[in-house]
This record gives C-alpha cells, sequence and structure tokens, in this order.
C-alpha cells in the first residue's frame, strides 16, 4: 500500500540515499533531507549523489530538500541516517514537530556523553513520536545495486514494524521484524568496533583462522555486554547481531573494516579516518565503550586491546601477546550466565 503523505529521509550519505532510493522504487514519495544546498541542487540536475555512492541513479521519486522545518511537517513517516554525532544537535530544535510521528532510526552509533543509543535519545528529544530503528547487514552500496538484501525493523510498535516493512520490503530487499529495539540496535552499534579490528588484521596478512576466531569472540564479548546491559542475548544470533558482524568484518565495502585495514596498514588513526572521508562510527563507539565496559565491569578484551592500541600507546604486538597469553576462559560462557535459557 502506498503512503498517503511522502516519507522522510534524514540525511544526504550513502545509507540515506539508498533507503532514500528503495522506498521510491516501491512507489513512495520521498523527501530526502540534506544540509548541503549545493549537493542537493546536483542531485536535482544530475540524479546522482555527487559525494557518495557514485553512479547509482537516484529515483525520480526522491526529491532532495534542505528545508528540516518543511520536511518535518509534510512527512508522517521519517527514516533517520544522520551519523550518530550529529543526530540529537539535527533534530532537537524541531521537537515539536516530532510529536506523533514515526521515527525510525538507521543509525548504528552510541552518543558519546550520555552512552545512549540513537532510538534513546529520539525517546529522549520526542517523548510523543513513535519509535523504532532498522538494523542488519546491510552495505549501502550493496542495497543500492539490488543486491538480495535482508534487514531487521525493531520496535514494542508494532503497527509501525509492519508499516515499515510494507514501505521497504521489495524484490531485492527482505525486512524482518522484531519487538526487542534495544538489542537489534545495541548489536549495529558495537560491531562496528570489531570490523576495525577484522580490517587491521587481514591487512596484517593474517589467516583464516584468526578472521574466524575474530568474529566469533568478538559475537562471545558483544553478547556479554548486552546481557549485562539488560538485551535478550538470542537476538544477537539473528541478522542484527551476528549477521551484520559478519558482513562488517569480512567487506572491505564497510567503512570499519577500511579504518582498520589502513590502522593496519602504518596509518594513524587521524590519518585513516582522513583518507576514509565518510563516518566510521565504530572508532567514537570504541571509546565510549571501553569506559563502560570498566565501569560495569565486564570482560572485553578485544575493546580493550584496540583501545589499547589507538589511545594508550601500546603496539599491536604487545596486545596481541597480552591477548594469546590471558588465562584460558569458556567458550560459550555468556547465554548460560545470563538468565534466558
Ligand atoms: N553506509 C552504510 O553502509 C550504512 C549501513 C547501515 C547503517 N549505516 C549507518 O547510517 C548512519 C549514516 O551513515 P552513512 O553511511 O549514510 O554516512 P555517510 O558518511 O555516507 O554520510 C553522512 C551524511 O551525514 C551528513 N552529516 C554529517 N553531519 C551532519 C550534520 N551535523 N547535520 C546534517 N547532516 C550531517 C553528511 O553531510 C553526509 O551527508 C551511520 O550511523 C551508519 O552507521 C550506514
Ligand atoms: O560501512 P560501515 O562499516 O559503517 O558498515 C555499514 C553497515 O553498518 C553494514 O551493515
Amino acid at each position: 500500500m502506498t503512503e498517503q503523505r511522502p516519507i522522510a529521509v534524514l540525511g544526504g550519505g550513502s545509507f540515506g540515499t539508498a533507503v532514500a532510493n528503495l522506498l521510491a522504487e516501491n512507489g513512495h514519495a520521498v523527501r530526502q533531507w540534506m544540509r548541503d544546498p549545493e549537493q542537493a541542487e546536483a542531485i536535482r540536475v544530475h540524479r546522482e549523489n555527487p559525494r557518495y555512492l557514485k553512479g547509482i541513479k537516484i529515483h525520480p521519486a526522491v526529491e532532495p530538500v534542505t528545508d528540516l522545518l518543511e520536511t518535518l511537517t509534510a512527512c508522517d513517516l521519517c527514516f533517520v541516517a544522520l551519523p550518530s554525532s550529529a543526530l540529537r544537535s539535527v533534530l532537537a530544535p524541531h521537537a515539536e514537530r516530532l510529536a506523533g510521528k514515526l521515527l525510525v532510526s538507521l543509525t548504528k552509533g552510541i552518543e558519546a556523553q550520555t552512552f545512549k543509543l540513537m532510538s534513546e535519545i529520539l525517546e529522549e528529544i520526542a517523548p510523543q513520536a513513535r519509535i523504532g530503528v532498522l538494523s542488519g547487514p546491510n552495505l549501502a552500496r550493496e542495497v543500492a545495486e539490488h543486491a538480495l538484501t535482508a534487514t531487521v525493523v525493531a520496535s514494542e510498535d508494532e503497527e509501525l514494524c509492519e508499516r515499515v516493512q510494507a514501505v521497504l520490503h521489495g524484490r531485492t530487499f527482505r525486512v524482518y521484524a522484531s519487538s526487542d529495539r534495544f538489542g537489534v540496535e545495541l548489536g549495529g552499534a558495537l560491531k562496528n568496533v570489531y570490523a576495525i579490528i577484522a580490517g587491521m588484521a587481514v591487512a596484517l596478512g593474517m589467516g583464516e583462522n584468526t578472521k574466524s576466531m575474530l568474529i566469533t569472540r568478538a559475537l562471545a564479548e558483544m553478547t556479554r555486554f548486552a546481557v549485562n546491559q539488560g538485551a535478550n542475548p538470542m537476538t544477537f544470533l539473528g541478522l542484527a547481531g551476528v549477521g551484520d558482524l559478519i558482513v562488517t568484518c569480512s567487506s572491505p565495502k564497510s567503512r570499519n573494516y577500511q579504518v582498520g585495514f589502513a590502522l593496519g596498514q602504518g596509518l594513524s588513526l587521524e590519518d585513516a579516518v582522513t583518507r576514509l572521508g565518510e563516518v566510521a562510527e565504530g572508532v567514537n563507539t570504541l571509546k565510549v565503550l571501553k569506559a563502560k565496559a570498566q565501569e560495569v565491569g565486564v570482560y572485553m578484551p578485544l575493546v580493550a586491546g584496540l583501545h589499547a592500541i589507538l589511545f594508550e600507546g601500546r603496539t599491536l604486538n604487545q596486545v596481541i601477546e597480552l591477548l594469546m597469553r590471558a588465562e584460558p576462559k569458556t567458550d560459550v560462557d555468556f547465554i548460560s550466565t545470563s538468565g534466558f535459557n
């Protein structure tokens, strides 16, 4: 069923663009809000995003716009694809316009000062809005190129999930629903950190055994943390947990992986981020996650190891030595101790 009113996508980057196209291909009128008028004009004229997803044609039903207030007034359903560092500052000034809207966060990050997930910020800014998240193994370019892809919409609001499924489900994009918003969103944010480590390992020529060990121990570590925070560990066995972890830790198309790869080649963190020129949420997530894990007493050796290399002046060899010599542990320890059986 076609939505009566246009659908908003907030953010002019790669994922916002990919999702705007999917919605338009499904017959919906889309307003894609971006802050840069030159970018909007370039899309209007050339039907291509000049900076992100080069070579992808933008559907005629996607209208690039720069007036946020007008966009929020015109649309009931809004997908938010802003970097985590910008989401609050962009939306807070328009809080009263958000009441009653369906707000779906596509952003995979954690706010630095508060440790809040993006949907928690939306909830705080707009307590009268209906909130959901969309997360899964969804590399923007592959979504835009119509690779067969699945994702998860998560919300306590079943009708919101159904509406998102209805507008986004398509020939190449399958949308599963979940009521575990917290678990789905946390999975999407945490996996970025491990993708940096995976990219680094590949640049250093480490083998397939290493890659498998990294991904599996990353899953154990992020699930252990999630359980401590009250999430359901079963969610981490789904698309938004292990699914997203696999794709982001395996693909050179992932920006977080690319940052790790550049670090493995010997670039400084600053140079690696500059060379990327796009958002790699894992760098900020690493900082806040390390502090939080320490505060709540959760054992996260991979997070601590990467943090030591990037921010505490340790060498990679020192960290590898520490990790490999750490006392032997149990393999799957995070479900049996959680209370979820
Ligand atoms: N790219 C992907 O494959 C992908 C997939 C799923 C989820 N995500 C998530 O989507 C979010 C956005 O990522 P992206 O890939 O679209 O990023 P991107 O780097 O491609 O683009 C970021 C966009 O945000 C805009 N922006 C930055 N600061 C802003 C501000 N203060 N106000 C308004 N706009 C601002 C930039 O101009 C740019 O258009 C991230 O949290 C990311 O984790 C990305
Ligand atoms: O390019 P990344 O590393 O931000 O990852 C993109 C998506 O989150 C993959 O699902």
